[in-house]
């Protein structure tokens, strides 16, 4: 029997999603849709689906048996705590929400709910060469883990969208989470520096370097850029005490012809982790069937939240530091940082 699921938001990764849900993956169907613009969202739709003129119809409708949310951060509040409310399996898109307190909402009527009910987009995790990447530090083989370089860049991003904060709270917490993730660690101070900044990317802070303390001691630096124009790179590389594990040159077809021999670059994240989404909605719906959620949980999303506000504030210059609440056993154990 198939996951009758709806889909929030019907914009860049909505439609995405859509096609994933509709013609990728099996044991699901697409039963409704909804965007605050009605028109995106008929046009989206696929034959089966009805067009809900609201998240809230949507969430409360029968035929909904689990919702993907796909609108934009600070819209995803209120959307979660309706799906949990009604008692529905969640795969909310990355950030979780915008701010600590928002998190801690979630959270306290998750927890209070009595079982995971959220994933969050975080598909990074589930992209085989991070998986790769992380066998090899959990192994111990290469030592104790001492830095890691994330370098994080898109091509563009959407004019007008894309706002001054994003580069710290829409894209930062991809390289916030794989760091939690692969060092099995928590983020407990943040600096940040602005260097000379891109002529391409008109107000916005561009690039940006961002530096993650974490618990162990380990440093992690993190660059920021999103207008770097040649194409969406992903690069990551943990130095050990006795060896450096990175990921790898994604495989793509050579190309000869007169201009040398190159090969080609992704054009955005849909590219690069077109199998890492593939795999995420497959682990969701297995776990959103049974009634509940696995993977990147509202604990991922309300860290990797404070690390986004840490460094907001830090941008000025200077250390910011992390404080997590004690971890709810829902998430699993305390983590080091909130055991202390
Ligand atoms: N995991 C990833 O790699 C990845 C990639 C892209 C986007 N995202 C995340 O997905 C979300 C959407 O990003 P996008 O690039 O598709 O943006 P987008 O602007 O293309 O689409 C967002 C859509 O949501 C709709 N929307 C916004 N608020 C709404 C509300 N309150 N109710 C109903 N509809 C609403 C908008 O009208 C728009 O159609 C963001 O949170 C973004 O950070 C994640
Ligand atoms: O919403 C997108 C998405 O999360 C991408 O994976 C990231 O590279 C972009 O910077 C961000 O704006």
């Amino acid at each position: 029997m198939s996951l009758k699921v709806g889909i929030i938001g019907t914009g860049m990764i909505g439609q995405d999603h859509i096609r994933r849900l509709t013609k990728v993956l099996s044991g699901v169907e697409v039963v409704g849709v909804t965007d605050i613009d009605q028109a995106r969202a008929a046009a989206a739709a696929p034959e089966v689906a009805e067009v809900f003129a609201t998240p809230t119809a949507l969430i409360s409708s029968e035929k909904v048996q689990a919702v993907v949310i796909c609108s934009w951060g600070p819209a995803h509040e209120e959307q979660l705590l309706t799906c949990i409310a009604a008692g529905k399996p969640v795969f909310c898109e990355k950030p979780l929400v915008t701010s600590e307190a928002a998190a801690l909402r979630v959270m306290e009527a998750e927890v209070a709910f009595g079982r995971r009910l959220v994933q969050v987009g975080f598909m990074r995790r589930f992209d085989a060469d991070y998986r790769r990447l992380k066998a090899v530090i959990d192994s111990g083989r290469l030592g104790a883990p001492l830095l890691f370089h994330s370098v994080h860049r898109n091509a563009s991003v959407p004019e007008g969208l894309y706002t001054s904060e994003m580069p710290l709270n829409d894209t930062l917490v991809h390289d916030a989470d794989i760091a939690r993730w692969l060092l099995s660690d928590e983020v407990t101070g943040v600096e940040v520096r602005v260097p000379r900044r891109s002529s391409r990317g008109g107000e916005l802070r561009d690039p940006i370097f961002v530096l993650l303390h974490m618990a162990s001691g380990v440093l992690v630096d993190v660059e920021i850029s999103v207008n770097i124009a040649y194409g969406y790179d992903i690069r990551g590389e943990v130095s050990c005490e006795t060896g450096v594990a990175a990921l790898p040159n994604r495989p793509a077809t050579l190309i000869s012809d007169s201009n040398g021999i190159r090969q080609a670059i992704p054009e955005d994240w849909r590219e690069r982790f077109i199998e890492a989404y593939d795999q995420e909605f497959r682990e969701w719906l297995v776990a959103a069937a049974a009634g509940t959620a696995t993977g990147p949980s509202t604990w991922d999303g309300y860290a990797a939240t404070l690390v986004a506000d840490a460094a907001l504030r830090a941008v000025s210059g200077g250390f910011e530091s992390i404080n997590l609440i004690a971890k709810p056993s829902l998430y699993g154990p305390p983590t080091a940082m909130a055991a202390e």
